[in-house]
């Protein structure tokens, strides 16, 4: 079975490899058709399901998996949220990640347009965290990695996957 991943993000590839250990896995760079830092549940949401659509179609592939980062501004609060997307044969699947609360005092800048990745680096002095172990892994003191979190979206996508299947929905 073919799975296209739509990003060539070395922590979105490999959470698929490990969970869709047994197919073939097809990274392909398209594009999300949101905002490049999406700010609210509804347009990270969005994010996944375009990415999987276009990855699907691109790679000719049986599947296709979006997996897709944002930001969600309540009140005074900050929250890293992320959403994945599997679209098959039958349909359109998604699954949320975990949310975790992200510095406040970066809302100005995302309300202005920059992104996450960017303020991460600047915040920690650290390069490329998007790629290693992400907005999560620093701010769970290393618990939870960027691809940890991924992980987890796809087990609840293929559970779901699973469930419907076995059940000839
Ligand atoms: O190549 P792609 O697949 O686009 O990978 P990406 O790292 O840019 O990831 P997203 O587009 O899904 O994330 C949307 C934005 O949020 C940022 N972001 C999301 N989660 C992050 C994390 O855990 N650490 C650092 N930046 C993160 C990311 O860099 C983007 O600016
Ligand atoms: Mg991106």
């Amino acid at each position: 079975m073919k799975i296209a991943i739509g990003s060539l993000n070395p922590t979105k590839v490999q959470a698929v490899e490990k969970v869709f250990f047994d197919c073939t896995v097809l990274p392909v760079s398209v594009p999300s058709d949101v905002s490049n830092q999406p700010l609210t549940d509804d347009e990270t949401m969005r994010g996944a399901i375009n990415r999987a659509r276009h990855s699907r179609i691109e790679s000719k592939a049986d599947i296709g998996i979006g997996l897709e980062g944002g930001v969600i501004i309540s009140g005074d609060k900050l929250l890293l949220c992320n959403w994945g997307a599997l679209v098959y044969d039958g349909g359109v699947l998604v699954a949320s990640g975990a949310k975790i609360l992200l510095p406040s005092e970066f809302i100005p800048a995302l309300q202005d347009g920059r992104e996450l990745a960017e303020l991460m680096e600047s915040y920690t002095k650290k390069k490329d965290i998007r790629s290693k172990e992400g907005a999560i892994g620093i701010f769970t003191n290393g618990r939870i990695t960027r691809q940890q979190m991924f992980e987890h979206v796809c087990e609840l996508l293929l559970g779901q996957l699973e469930y419907l299947k076995n059940n000839n929905c």
